[in-house]
């Protein structure tokens, strides 16, 4: 066991071509690090660059430069050819995605589907039955196919079945933001315990302020692309130090709440240009 971070990521940068000539850049210059078993939370707006630096941590975005780096090994810019490789692979960064039941296969039930992911990596496939528990999923869940769970349970499987592979990151994007705010609290509540039970570290994109305050220890908020501020979670969230979180946070409805303020507070951002 090092002090080192488990997760390193060095100036990762992703340009997409732009209809007619030029590109967009959608992330620049965005470094970070997560310790073992820590949580981080990026947020920031619909087109911000979340989505982006998520699916370049798992390998689904190639990079056009900068590393990302696992436990010490730098993860090349396309999965390892060979089988062993790319289960290793997999076994590094695990990837939740707001979604599961795109990413489910629909002909499997919860615990063929667990089964087949247990048996890909070489795990004993009779944990299924303990995995499906420990994520809150009964005998009736066991046996249903995606089609015939709630969006929650869907979603637990989804986490249950990218915990078959012992992760040593998952990546969530957005992963409780199509549930309701009662089976959101669950779900975070849950991936708070496996990540205390299992030491696992997580990687929470979303667009809510609210969901990474409670499970995150520290926050990165991106806009157009760029890391505009990152620190410890309550610090960012108590006393921000960009006028961007500033305006992230007063868009959170709460009590009080009024979105005139948090209209103005846009304009006065885009007249100054920061
Ligand atoms: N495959 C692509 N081709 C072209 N442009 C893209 C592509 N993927 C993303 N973009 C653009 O890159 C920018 C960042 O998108 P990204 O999805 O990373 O943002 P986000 O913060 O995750 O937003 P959301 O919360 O809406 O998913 C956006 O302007 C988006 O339109």
């Amino acid at each position: 066991m090092t002090d080192a971070p488990l997760l390193v990521v060095d100036r990762l940068r992703k340009t997409y071509p732009l209809p007619g000539r030029g590109r967009l850049t959608a992330a620049e210059d965005v470094s970070f690090t997560v310790p073992r078993g820590g949580s981080l939370g990026i947020v920031g707006e619909s087109g911000s660059g979340k989505t982006t630096v998520a699916r370049m941590l798992v390998g689904l975005v190639r990079p056009d430069s900068g590393t990302v780096t696992v436990d010490g090994r730098p993860r090349g810019p396309r999965p390892p050819r060979r089988r062993s490789g790319r289960l290793a692979h997999a076994r590094e960064i695990q990837m939740v995605f707001q979604d599961p039941y795109v990413s489910l296969d629909p002909r499997l039930t919860s615990a063929q589907c667990l089964r087949t992911a247990l048996r890909l990596h070489g795990r004993d496939a009779n944990i299924a039955a303990g995995l499906l528990d420990r994520v809150g999923l009964g005998a009736r869940e066991a046996d249903a196919r995606p089609r015939h769970l709630s969006g929650g349970q869907r979603q637990r499987l989804a986490i249950a079945r990218a915990l078959a592979v012992d992760p040593r990151i998952l990546v969530l994007d957005e992963a409780v933001a199509a549930l309701d705010v009662s089976i959101q609290a669950q779900i975070l509540q849950l991936l708070d315990e496996i990540r205390r039970d299992t030491g696992v570290a997580l990687v929470f994109v979303s667009h809510d302020l609210a969901v990474v305050q409670h499970i995150t220890d520290d926050v990165l908020v991106m806009r157009h692309g760029r890391v505009v501020e990152q620190g410890p979670t309550h610090r960012v969230l108590t006393d921000p130090a960009h006028p961007y979180t500033r305006l992230l946070l007063a868009a959170v409805p709460g009590q009080g709440w009024d979105p005139n303020t948090a209209v103005e507070a846009r304009r006065t951002l885009a007249a100054t240009g920061d």
